[in-house]
């Protein structure tokens, strides 16, 4: 489905066919349940008409010239069993490489400069964690989403040797007739800094740029309703989470919306200008940051649309694992800091997958 790696295609016009009937992709939509296609998937630049399911995979600085993947079948189900006889059975073990210290504190006084001379107010660059499996099946990850909670958007796909398995906690945003939901999330602790953590001014700070980010973005579209910051508790890590509301005067559609919130400065840059976001995308590039990492990611099901920010997963190539992982960085950051949350980030999708 995804189009990074040359696959057998038709193309017709305006569209390709990408894939075989082994690939597949899916969500899970909180209250829905799992939304599931398999291929091979038709690739279209603009949104399908109505009443076609679909998945929207782009990249994260929106390169994807078709970034609609209509599968060849779709369902919604309580669990991923239909998929089961198409994956691996073994967990993975997987041999991991950990980031260079050394280069994360490269990158983050390059940036601590960029923010005193006032470049930007915000930017989040990652790092990755690089694995080769041992033994084992990568997609076999996928078994275990089922059991994760709801607060997590298990999300994923598979085309050829390439696949991906995540279970994210940020939605990017929910579009159903003319109410959009989205949500800010950014600032981050460990579960036993959590007390601290809730008064913490520069957590505070972090986050609330996100929220005035999006709450500018779709002020022009209507009346926007912001709920309290609250703590959003995931096993061994806290962040904050932030609702917002909007009834739209009128929609613009879901590519329009996409590109009006993505990236959004819990993955991006603020002001998210063509300069900075060139900036964070060579500053990605060097760090080995895949193209996926922070992506939208969404499925238009039954005429609603639901998208996630593509974090909190691991990606794969063959035997290739890899585990990105990013933190918001704003002038009050340190770089020891900075580094532990991006550990604690990684270490969570791992105890997640049970890995
Ligand atoms: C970029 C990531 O997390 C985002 C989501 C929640 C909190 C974040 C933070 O505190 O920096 C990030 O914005 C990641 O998990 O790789």
């Amino acid at each position: 489905m995804m189009s990074d790696t040359p696959q057998p295609s038709t193309d017709s016009g305006n569209e390709v066919v990408r894939g075989s009937a082994d690939d597949f992709a899916f969500l899970r939509v909180p209250g829905l349940g799992f939304c599931v296609g398999r291929g091979p998937f038709r690739e279209l630049a603009d949104e399908p008409g109505d009443g076609v399911d679909a998945f929207y995979a782009g990249d994260f600085q929106m390169t994807d010239p078709r970034p609609w993947k209509v599968p060849a079948s779709f369902w919604v189900a309580d669990d991923l069993t239909a998929l089961a006889k198409h994956i691996g059975e073994t967990l993975p073990e997987i041999s991991w490489d950990s980031p260079g210290f050394r280069q994360w504190e490269g990158v983050f006084s390059k940036v601590s400069r960029d923010l005193s001379a006032g470049r930007y107010e915000k930017i989040v660059p990652a790092v990755v964690e690089s694995g080769r499996v041992v033994s084992g099946d990568l997609d076999a990850l996928v078994h275990r989403l089922p059991e994760l909670p709801e607060e997590y958007w298990t999300y994923g796909y598979r085309v050829g040797s390439r696949g991906l398995v995540g279970a994210t906690p940020e939605r990017l945003f929910s579009l159903t007739g003319d109410e959009l939901i989205t949500m800010a999330l950014a600032g981050t602790a460990p579960v036993e800094r959590r007390a601290p953590f809730v008064n913490d001014p520069k957590q505070i700070r972090e986050h609330e740029i996100v929220v005035r980010y999006l709450i500018d973005a779709l002020d022009p579209l209507g009346e926007v309703v912001r709920e309290k910051r609250e703590v959003m508790s995931l096993g061994s890590i806290v962040h904050f989470r932030s609702a917002l509301k909007v009834k739209l005067s009128e929609s613009p559609g879901v590519d329009a919306l996409v590109r009006r919130l993505h990236p959004t400065p819990a993955l991006g840059v603020l002001p998210r200008n063509a300069e900075n976001l060139e900036l964070l995308g060579e500053m990605r590039d060097r760090l080995g940051v895949p193209k996926r990492f922070g992506a939208p990611f969404g499925v238009r099901v039954g005429g609603s649309f639901h998208g996630v920010v593509g974090i909190r997963h691991i990606c794969w190539r063959g035997t290739h694992a890899l585990l990105p992982a990013g933190c918001g960085v704003i002038a009050e950051s340190e770089c020891e800091n900075e580094w532990k949350e991006l550990a604690i980030k990684r270490e969570s999708v791992k105890r997640l997958f049970g890995i």
